[in-house]
């Protein structure tokens, strides 16, 4: 196994068997995240394109730096490259084209007990890897992973636990969310989802903390450094104006745009629609607490983590192309709410 530089933006490997060669190429670029941000929607987008292809392209995710990092055959770093090379298979050595990793869980690992995928990342890269996040609202983001939750969890009124366990009350709400998150830098445990009740596991750990995106994406910024600016994608613009934001991908690859055609756009349509479960009524009871604090209880916490974590905007402008536009809307994520009534 040898490795030479693409010309483009990745890594090739070749392999000589018997009298064939083969190879394989590892990805140009990651996309990290964030869950429920649209990254299904961008993803398919890309694939458009006629040199991006998704690993694993289109259904699944490749999850090779949380889950399958460590079940290789053999743990020592060539084993690991090969086996990811090996979901990348090229026609030959001058095959251009550019293949992606999208796997957002690698934003925040929260399966496990701290987010390691970074310092995984780097460690096979060395830190020479372009890195794309697909941001949005916090707040949208924990309705959409409760939406999905209950489209999975067939036998259980996801709605009625979570308004059971938020005790319908803003103010208890927020205190609780307070009290469950764990301070930055400090206690990396609580992030682990074992034996933690539903809150914690649940509503907190996974619909709430994994909106903590100052926190994630500076640990992924630092360590990535060397390898260019972040690329940024907001969920609002990919789903008002999906064709400018792949070609500002392709602009930020380097790569030729490409006109999507309206037949292709139709396909890709990929919005999963109301999901409400057969509560209907704790669904309304849901909606409704949302509606009248709940909302603004969770915006509030958002906002007060995201300054003690140091301002994604401010980490935005340092460390990703975001656009003016792109960071006023990220802005507006964190506007601080008038103070909770009692
Ligand atoms: N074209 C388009 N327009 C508007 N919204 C769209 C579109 N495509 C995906 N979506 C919304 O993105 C949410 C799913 O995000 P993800 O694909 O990142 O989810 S996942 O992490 O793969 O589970 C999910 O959001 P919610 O509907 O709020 O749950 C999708 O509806």
């Amino acid at each position: 196994m040898s490795n030479i530089l693409s010309p483009l933006l990745g890594a090739i490997i070749q392999e000589d068997h018997n009298n064939s060669t083969q190879f394989y190429s590892l990805p140009s670029f990651l996309i990290i995240g964030v869950q429920k941000a649209g990254t299904t929607f961008y993803r398919n987008i890309l694939n458009t394109h006629p040199i991006l292809l998704g690993l694993n392209a289109p259904n699944r995710e490749p999850h090779f730096f949380d889950l399958f990092y460590g079940s290789q055959q053999g743990n020592e770093m060539a084993d690991r490259i090969k086996t990811y090379a090996h979901m990348s298979p090229l026609e030959g050595e001058c095959d251009e084209r550019l293949f992606f990793d999208c796997t957002p869980s690698y934003f925040d690992t929260f399966r496990f007990k701290y987010n390691f995928t970074p310092e995984r990342v780097r460690a096979v890269f060395k830190g020479a890897i372009k890195v794309v996040v697909v941001l949005r609202d916090p707040v949208d983001r924990f309705h959409s992973w409760v939406k999905m939750k209950a489209k999975r969890t067939l036998t259980k009124d996801v709605y009625q636990g979570v308004i059971d366990q938020i005790g319908g009350d803003s103010g208890v709400f927020y205190e609780n969310l307070v009290k469950r998150t764990p301070v930055h830098g400090k206690e990396r445990g609580p992030l682990t989802s074992q034996g933690a009740d539903f809150i914690t596991d649940h509503v907190v750990n996974r619909g709430v903390l994994r909106g903590l995106y100052a926190r994630y994406f500076r640990e992924w910024a630092e360590l990535h450094e060397g390898a260019g600016k972040i690329h940024i994608v907001i969920h609002d613009e990919l789903t008002r104006e999906p064709a400018r934001v792949l070609n500002a991908t392709a602009e930020w690859l380097g790569i030729e745009g490409y006109e999507i055609t309206q037949e292709e756009m139709d396909t890709l349509n990929t919005r999963a629609g109301i999901v409400r479960t057969q509560h209907v009524e704790s669904f309304e009871k849901y909606s409704r607490f949302f509606e009248e604090g709940g909302n603004e209880a969770l915006r509030k916490y958002f906002s007060e983590i995201d300054d003690a974590d140091g301002g994604l905007v401010h980490l935005l402008k340092k460390y990703s192309d975001a656009s003016e536009d792109s960071l006023a809307t990220v802005r507006g994520w964190y506007e601080k709410t008038p103070q909770l009534s009692d």
